[in-house]
């Protein structure tokens, strides 16, 4: 007997120290096969109020998966072979401006890709697409997820240029002093290609960025463990900010995410 594949519209993916949906109710996981191979992990379908949700935690459930070797393509594949139509990821972040201070959270507006060798689109000929990406975030999403931030009193960054850098290393402080010149507020390694890989796919797509350190250009270098204990610290916001941001999400999109496609492809 076949199993039915549940159907899912929001999809959650966790990064650095959100590894568990246990903000979600009466979980249950799945394996999705993509034509990409397996995605970080089986994905965790559950509820928020009555909203059903997929949680993806894109590290792995062990953060096994460094930034570089994550199959973004497998992970968008999955979540949307789910019918999953918005995405919220989850992102810990350093900090490139003293006012973003560690414990803040931002709503990114704007990235610049520093990264070297990822795999970018899901067009790789002989069906060739570009996609706009002059505004890569949904509007709607970054209003209700501002609107849900302000009710909780949750303090957050209205905007943010995140600079997603190749990683695993961090920046050297000639690099972290060029990403301040480039603009860049704060910095991580996967918001690329999981964000322009999203739009392909016809979902909308909101970060939430938390700010776990000051990049080494504020002089004391960051270190993994540093950033882990900060987001550790703050998980629970995270999680609150979450579960008053995703009732907030109606059914119905009346964005224009789901049409750039339309107008990227050959
Ligand atoms: C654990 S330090 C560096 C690591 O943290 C960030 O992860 P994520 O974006 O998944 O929250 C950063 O991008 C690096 O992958
Ligand atoms: N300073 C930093 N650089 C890159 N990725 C990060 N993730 C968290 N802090 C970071």
């Amino acid at each position: 007997m076949s199993k039915e594949i549940p159907r899912v519209k929001i999809g959650i993916i966790g990064g650095s120290g959100l590894y568990s949906p246990d903000f979600l109710e009466d979980v249950q996981e799945i394996k999705v096969y993509t034509p990409y191979g397996p995605p970080s992990s089986d994905i965790m379908i559950g509820h928020i109020r009555g909203v059903k949700v997929a949680f993806l935690p894109r590290h792995g459930k062990k953060h096994s998966i460094p930034p570089h070797k994550i199959n973004y393509r497998a992970n968008i594949w999955a979540l949307r072979e789910l019918g999953v139509e918005r995405l919220i990821s989850v992102s810990a972040v350093g900090s490139l401006r003293e006012e973003y201070k560690p414990g803040d959270f931002v709503c990114t507006d704007q990235f610049i890709d520093m990264t070297k060798n990822r795999v970018y689109t899901f067009y790789d000929g002989p069906v060739v697409a570009h996609v706009s990406m002059a505004d890569p975030f949904c509007p709607e999403l970054r209003r209700f997820c501002l609107d849900a931030a302000r009710e909780l009193n949750i303090k957050v960054h209205e905007k943010g240029t995140y600079v997603c850098i190749e990683g695993p290393r961090f920046s050297t402080r000639a690099e972290s002093k060029l990403w301040r010149q480039f603009g860049a507020d704060i910095v991580g390694m996967t918001l690329v290609p999981e964000v322009n890989l999203a739009r392909e796919a016809r979902m909308c797509f909101l970060n939430i960025a938390m700010v776990t350190d000051y990049d080494v250009w504020a002089e004391k270098p960051v270190t993994a463990m540093e950033v882990a204990r900060v987001m550790s610290e703050n998980t629970e916001k995270v999680r609150r900010l979450l579960v008053a941001l995703v009732p907030r999400i109606p059914e119905k999109r009346g964005c224009q995410c789901a049409h750039y496609l339309d107008e990227a492809l050959l």
